[in-house]
């Protein structure tokens, strides 16, 4: 992004709250019109009040300034309250924009980072480019203003005096300028030495059994600590940077301010001014010091926001599943009551490598399919097509003579329950999961079923506290409340990836009869238990990419007899 287009991109961010800005600078103008006002008043309380030997006059003056100081003061209160409103209320909206987007991420990036690094990485981007509505932000505004007063204030003690202060701006403008390009960079590999260090977190928070069995600790420590060390390096180092542009503006400022004495001098002795104004001007020239200081700074504050933009921008430019424009344009799925799916030569590959090719088939209304192949062989991936958290590649699905891609796709993922093959259980109570918090109806049948039979042996029956993950519940019981939730749900077709993995052989049959008795129109499982086959009236077996169809359990058996016949007899 070029440097135009970030400043560009700080007007964007900042307009949705212009209320605030206007209302600020309101306060603001307040804040400049009293730095006018108060050293103009000082000169006339030492010249006409001090050396004059005007009492009255003195007091007068003193009382204005006072009661301008107040109202200034006023003003500022109101004005930092409002600056801290700014930056709580923009980094609120801006961590919902990460909410809402992050979730509406096509599921490729998802599946490459992860939510948890994603969301990290947007957060972190985010921290940074909230300093634009932070302190040293809005004092900058406040400074601009306190600038422009104290400047026609000093203006009018001595113009000469003024002009000889305002050389130091471009010397000082000209140091930050130069530091603002190290900081930018170093801020830059700030922020990519957090990214690594999302992924890695991310990636350690999921496998703390691991450690503890494979006793990596010491191994895992000493990864982060070097992750840690390199972010260090580059923090250190952009620190180092913002100081010294900082000291080195203030070094500048300090001469010119000494030096203000000698100017100041010879200008009383050709009585071009008087010992108030001197006193004044000294003394007000602070005022305008603090500002250009501020100014500057401002230029090394940026070039810690503006790689932050980049990262930001990159995150916002990753595609959603579905545009708001798309959601409104596409077609409901909330009439199809008897669903017919066609997939017409889908082929479907990972950078290179063809997983599915000319895949050809139908589902429609009672089928009961078995999906089976070897470990690898595009089982899930064909899922994945099905539910669109992939997009088709080649070939076409439809779904009642239109392309799934043509629904919207809320609806039509409402078509379906899935059950993954590690299934995720929310914090909370049985119940809560059961019925997701209230959204969905369990009837009394299915929490009945054998299936649940384990809840009536827990003290808390229903209301049983689950834990993190389902932390407290074995693997089988957390299978079986994501069955229940799953038939429970008013969806038409049932999809189960591995369904019964964790269940024992009773289990196994339970699930069979609840299965023959649940509602759904279309049931797709990726199962190889013998028990869940038998159920099925048809069998896709997926192999080298291709599918061969089977009516059923037993003609997928004599084929398999078949071939392992011709096999041995081919051996022999
Ligand atoms: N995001 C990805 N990037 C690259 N390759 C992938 C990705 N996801 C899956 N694959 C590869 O695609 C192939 C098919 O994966 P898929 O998960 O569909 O297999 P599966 O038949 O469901 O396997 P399993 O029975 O082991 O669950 C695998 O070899 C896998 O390594």
């Amino acid at each position: 992004m070029s440097k135009n287009k970030y400043y560009k991109k700080v007007v964007e961010l900042l307009l949705p709250y212009k209320r605030y800005i206007i209302t600020m600078s309101l306060m603001m103008l307040i804040i400049t019109v009293g730095n006018i006002c108060v050293p103009l008043l000082q000169q006339n309380i030492v010249d006409d009040g001090l050396i004059g030997g005007d009492l009255k006059t003195l007091i007068v003056l003193v009382l204005i300034v006072v009661g301008i100081s107040i109202i200034t003061n006023l003003s500022m209160l109101w004005q930092a309250y409002l600056r801290i409103d700014l930056n709580a209320t923009f980094l609120k909206d801006k961590q919902m924009e990460i909410f809402n987007h992050a979730f509406r991420l096509k599921m490729d990036y998802i599946k490459n980072d992860g939510l948890v690094q994603i969301i990290k990485d947007a957060e972190y981007s985010l921290n940074n480019i909230s300093q634009i509505t932070g302190n040293q932000m809005s004092d900058t505004f406040v400074q601009i203003f306190k600038f422009i007063g104290v400047f026609i204030g000093l203006i009018l003690i001595n113009w000469k005096l003024t002009v000889f202060l305002l050389a130091l701006v471009p010397i000082r403008f000209l140091i930050t300028s130069k530091i603002s390009e190290s900081v930018e960079k170093y801020q830059m590999d700030t922020i990519l030495a957090q990214k690594e260090i999302h992924g890695w977190e991310d990636d350690i928070y999921h496998s703390a059994t691991e450690i503890k069995l494979w006793n990596l600790y010491n191994k895992k420590c000493a990864e982060y600590n070097a992750y840690l060390q390199k972010r260090n390096t580059a923090v250190k180092k952009m620190g180092f940077f913002t100081i010294l542009g900082t000291l080195l503006g203030e070094s500048i400022q300090t001469i010119f301010f000494n030096f203000l004495y000698v100017v100041g001098g010879m200008l009383i002795w050709g009585n071009e001014l008087s010992l108030g104004g001197m006193l004044a001007f000294v003394s007000y020239s602070n005022y305008l010091m603090e500002p250009i200081g501020f100014i500057s700074d401002l230029k090394i504050v940026l070039s810690e926001v503006f790689p932050a933009f980049e990262v930001y921008d990159q995150f916002l430019n990753c595609e959603e599943e579905q545009s708001e424009l798309q959601r409104i344009e596409r077609i409901s799925c909330s009439k199809i009551d008897e669903p017919i799916f066609k997939c017409k030569d889908i082929s479907y590959s990972f950078k290179d490598r063809n997983i599915l090719e000319n895949l050809t088939m139908e589902l429609k209304e009672g089928d009961r399919i078995a999906v089976v192949g070897e470990n690898g062989s595009g089982k899930s991936t064909f899922i994945n097509l099905l539910l669109r958290f992939y997009d088709l590649q080649e070939g076409q699905i439809t779904l009642n003579g239109k392309e799934i891609s043509e629904y919207e796709l809320f609806s039509y993922r409402d078509l379906f329950s899935v059950i993954m093959q590690n299934p995720y259980l929310f914090r909370g109570s049985i119940m809560d999961n059961l019925t997701l918090f209230g959204e969905n109806e369990v009837d009394t049948e299915l929490l009945n079923s054998n299936l649940l039979e384990f809840i009536k042996r827990l003290p808390e029956k229903y209301n049983t506290d689950i834990g993190n993950n389902a932390s407290r519940i074995s693997g089988g019981e957390k299978q079986k409340i994501a069955l229940i939730r799953a038939l429970a749900s008013k969806s038409k077709i049932l999809v189960l990836d591995e369904p019964t993995a964790a269940y024992d052989k009773k289990s196994e049959k339970d699930f069979v009869e609840l299965l023959e008795k649940c509602d759904k129109k279309v049931i797709v499982m990726i199962t190889h238990e013998p028990e869940l086959l038998s159920f099925t009236n048809k069998i896709i077996e997926i192999k080298d990419g291709r599918i061969i169809q089977y009516n059923g359990y037993e003609s997928y058996l004599q084929m398999k007899k078949k071939k392992e016949k011709e096999k041995d007899e081919y051996n022999f």
